[in-house]
């Protein structure tokens, strides 16, 4: 026996470099056929290695394969060894529908957050679906619809300071003002204020305040293509022997974000440094922190420090960049077509006439006037639709026993993932000319709307556009910021176009796409004239609108 053993493993050492052809050729040949995936179309080399797709990524225009690949292929794309893209809408209901046992996939540890060099596993980063829907359950209630009452004052102090702040630095300064970066510092600024009842002082001061958007944008560069090979995350950001130095002092791995959090529960509960989570007495707040705390005291054996802290770093990490690019997008496609525009204005400067803004010296537009104003509404969704802040599919891996996803039956563990990028563009369910901006497509065509059968029709066409939208993704892991940042979007527009003329400094220049996970525009310059803000105008009996 020890013979054979000698005399293959001479064999080997003598033609290393043919065994070497040999093993990686096996290797090839079983990703090639693994889970039966050989069957759907896709680049060759997707089928036989994942370093195609990190490859692409690392292109920053993943999005834009993946339409032509599905342009040229169909509903179904091989885009990785054990990865697939589906593109048709019946897709969403199986791969993120409740209780249908599908998990996250690696892609999403590789953005947990370290913080004194222990990694942090978050509601959003988590692939645990028992430990997901434990940790929702504590903290759902600070999100929903009727906590945003408390909040809206949080959102209205960073607003009134965004609008004087663009004046003072930004009317007539002929220099413009990068857009996408200054919503990204009132987005930051807004979530540190619902968070902790605190700015991080981004919009005063107009800097990235210790760095943390460029390190947020480094991060997501990075997170973007490692997540593709989550393996290499290990030899690299999250390397146990960086992370064991860190955890020993030896070096400071915190992320920046998970510095400020920890600075401001430090300030809330000064027994921290004593491991005791308890809050300044008398304080009050209704911030998302207190939330957080009160969800600690009434669950303690599963919300600990560590799960408070984590909650109040995603919110940052998760609600800031997310929003400003949303935010850029509908400020944008308004610029790009200005007959949406002189729309939108006008529909915002009759309301103004009619006295329906309590506000007329800042221009401040609450949440329940902003939801009277159903163009601003077509147009925010439109920019949702063309422009969804995450940039790559959402990848789930299929539970065991694997599952029929729309009309295909896939094997337990493939990773499987659709991409708003893609969903959005369904022609079936938004109309022929889904690559183009078009906010009237979310209104009721009136000249349908006169029979009661044009009517049902047109309800039903907004109803599954409206339930077809994937931009805060969909079922149990669907964004639970979802409200606030609808809060922050449907007040900032209107106030900023009651206040101020935008335009860009060069009409003729298009922005530029980074598509690092999270799709961030670059090139937007803008310049800003102050506007007369409308004021309602008085006709004896009250206030109505203008002819
Ligand atoms: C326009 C702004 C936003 C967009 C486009 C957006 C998008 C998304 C998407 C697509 C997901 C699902 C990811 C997945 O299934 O893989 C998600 C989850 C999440 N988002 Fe947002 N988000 C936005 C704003 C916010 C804000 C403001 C916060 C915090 C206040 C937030 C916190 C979260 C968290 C914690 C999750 C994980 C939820 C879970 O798994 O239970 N997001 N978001």
């Amino acid at each position: 026996m020890r013979g054979i053993t000698d005399h293959v493993l001479q064999m080997l050492s003598q033609h290393w470099l043919a065994t070497f052809f040999a093993v990686l050729l096996l290797w090839a040949i079983r990703n090639r056929y693994r889970n039966g995936l050989h069957r759907y179309p896709g680049p060759f080399l997707a089928s036989v290695t994942d370093w195609w797709r990190l490859v692409d990524v690392y292109g920053r225009r993943p999005e834009v394969t993946h339409r032509a690949l599905h342009r040229k292929h169909g509903d179904v794309v091989r885009l990785g060894p054990n990865t697939l893209s589906f593109s048709n809408p019946q897709a969403l209901r199986t791969i993120y529908g409740l209780n249908k046992g599908f998990t996250k996939s690696e892609f999403y540890v590789v953005q947990q957050s370290i913080a004194k060099g222990h990694r942090l596993q978050s509601l959003f980063s988590t692939t645990d679906n028992d430990f997901h829907a434990r940790f929702r359950r504590c903290v759902n209630s600070a999100f929903a619809m009727s906590a945003l009452v408390q909040y809206e004052p949080f959102v209205d102090n960073t607003t009134k300071l965004f609008l004087d702040q663009t004046k003072n630095i930004y009317v007539n300064n002929p220099k413009g003002c990068d857009f996408t970066q200054w919503l990204q510092f009132y987005a930051f600024d807004v979530i540190g204020e619902i968070t902790y009842s605190k700015r991080h002082g981004f919009v005063e001061k107009n800097k990235d305040i210790d760095g943390i958007v460029a390190y947020l944008s480094w991060l997501f560069l990075y997170v973007a293509p490692i997540g593709q090979i989550p393996f290499l995350d290990r030899l690299l950001l999250k390397n146990p022997i960086y992370l064991k130095f860190s955890q020993w002092g030896f070096i400071d791995a915190t992320f920046p974000v998970a510095r400020f959090a920890g600075n401001r529960m430090a300030e809330r509960m000064p027994d921290l440094t004593k491991g005791e989570l308890k809050p300044v007495p008398g304080a009050k707040s209704l911030d998302l922190l207190s939330k957080f705390l009160a969800a600690h005291q009434s669950h303690p054996e599963f919300m600990g420090e560590t799960l408070v802290q984590t909650m109040a770093v995603s919110m940052a990490f998760a609600g800031s960049e997310t929003t400003a690019i949303s935010l850029s997008a509908v400020f944008y496609f308004l610029l790009k077509n200005p007959s949406a525009l002189v729309r939108l204005q006008a529909e915002i400067d009759d309301a103004g006439r009619a006295g329906e803004f309590a506000d007329s010296e800042t221009g401040l537009v609450t949440w329940h006037e902003s939801q009277r104003l159903p163009y601003l509404d077509a147009c925010i969704k439109e920019a949702f639709r063309l422009h969804p802040a995450a940039g790559l599919p959402l990848e789930r891996v299929v539970p065991q026993g694997g599952a029929e996803i729309a009309g295909h039956f896939v094997q337990g563990g493939t990773i499987v993932g659709c991409s708003a990028w893609l969903i959005h563009m369904d022609k079936g369910v938004f109309g022929e000319d889904a690559d183009i901006y078009r906010p009237e497509r979310w209104l009721y065509d009136e000249e349908l709307c006169k029979t009661e059968v044009g009517k049902k029709a047109e309800e039903s066409r907004v109803k599954e556009m409206n339930g077809t939208m994937f931009q805060f993704g969909m079922g149990s892991r669907t964004c639970i910021g979802k409200n606030i940042s609808l809060l922050e979007i449907y007040k900032l527009v209107p106030s900023m176009l009651r206040r101020f003329e935008i335009q860009f400094v060069d009409p003729n220049q298009e922005w530029e796409l980074v598509n690092a996970w999270f799709v961030k525009q670059k090139n937007f310059t803008t310049s800003f004239k102050l506007r007369d803000i409308v004021t309602p105008q008085h006709t004896g009996k009250g206030t109505t609108a203008a002819p």
